[in-house]
């Protein structure tokens, strides 16, 4: 059934949403009515929204000080229902052609079923048509580009299965910063687009964040130590005060949140039957540049990477990580520079 929902039920739920989440995310409305890009230069806080003409300056202050901005009803549902036919074809693993350079991930607790039962994640889709049309779509792009600037790289891709969870509370996903995976900068032109498939909820683990903590610093990260084990680069913040307020960002088929690598988000529990769904993009600005995480936070990170890749390719084989994201980079709007 065709249920995309037009622009006036898209405001309606802004609305709500706005009215359910703006006293828990503390919406700080000055009585400047400029918005933040216009303000750049007046204060030495950093500019997380570039100057556009997309945003309103009610949501580049809500970018600005929270860190995540959700634009509902934003990926038409005949796009998401193409995503997710695409998945499950690539999960029946007939045509190997669909998956070329993709990692498919197991979920540490089901690794013995088959098919999509089995599979947590998708990760580098940068060469599957259907998947990749969801990073290169204009509707996203049209905001991508205000956290971005003009010339924005697509350079993580992800389609998340969260699978029902079995017991051992492996379906969780720990508090972390995404920066924690790039070895690029800076942190400010990157942002993620995570697109709910269906409609996620607190039951089926929907995503948790923590409003401004894309202000702080890249933390330590490493695998928390869960009794039912965790699932592969699944790290977490280690020195995590889980008193900070949180906000579950409960979404509609649709919907889509941006947010800065530097916010401290996860997942909860899966306690439904179902697979819940989501299609992630990491956009960066192509003017970002590479850095050496060697002897940083990040380092751990790179090893794990470096020895999957050595596992693929040969021990003997020599990789460097700024040549697996330079690969794995696609331009997706603008000129290609430095990433
Ligand atoms: O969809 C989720 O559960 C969160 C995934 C996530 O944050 C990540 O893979 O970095
Ligand atoms: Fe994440």
């Amino acid at each position: 059934m065709e249920s995309d929902t037009g622009p006036s039920e898209a405001l309606r739920r802004l609305n709500v949403f706005n009215r359910h989440f703006a006293p828990l995310i503390q919406q700080q409305v000055s009585s400047d009515s400029s918005s933040p890009s216009l303000q750049a230069g007046l204060s030495n806080e950093i500019q997380y929204v570039v100057k556009n003409s997309i945003l309103t300056a009610e949501q580049e202050r809500s970018y600005q000080e929270n860190g995540f901005l959700v634009i509902p009803n934003l990926v038409p549902h005949h796009k998401i229902d193409a995503y997710k036919e695409e998945f499950e074809l690539i999960c029946e693993g007939k045509n190997r052609q669909r998956s070329a350079g993709m990692t498919i991930m197991k979920d540490v607790a089901l690794k013995t079923l088959s098919g999509e039962r089995a599979i947590n994640k998708l990760q580098d889709f940068q060469d599957n048509e259907v998947l990749f049309s969801y990073c290169s779509s204009p509707e996203l792009l049209q905001y991508v580009e205000c956290f971005t600037g003009p010339d924005a790289m697509a350079m993580h891709t992800m389609l998340i299965n969260k699978p029902p969870d079995p017991g051992s509370k492996t379906s969780r996903h720990p508090m972390h910063q995404d920066l924690h995976y790039f070895p690029f900068r800076p942190a400010k032109s990157i942002v993620c687009s995570w697109t709910a498939m269906e409609k996620v909820h607190r039951q089926n683990g929907c995503l948790v964040v923590i409003p401004g903590s894309h202000k702080g610093q890249l933390m330590r990260h490493d695998y928390p130590k869960w009794e039912g084990g965790v699932n592969k680069m699944y790290h977490g913040i280690m020195d995590f005060d889980a008193s900070a307020p949180r906000v579950h960002l409960e979404m509609e088929k649709g919907d889509t949140v941006f947010f800065h690598p530097l916010l401290l988000h996860g997942s909860g529990t899966n306690k439904t039957s179902g697979f819940r769904k989501a299609i992630s993009c990491h956009y960066a600005s192509s003017n970002c540049h590479y850095i050496d995480v060697a002897g940083t936070t990040q380092a751990n990170m790179a090893n794990e990477i470096t020895d999957v890749a050595k596992r693929k390719l040969g021990e003997d084989v020599e990789v460097n990580i700024k040549d697996i994201w330079y690969m794995k980079g696609r331009l997706v709007k603008g000129e290609r520079i430095t990433l």
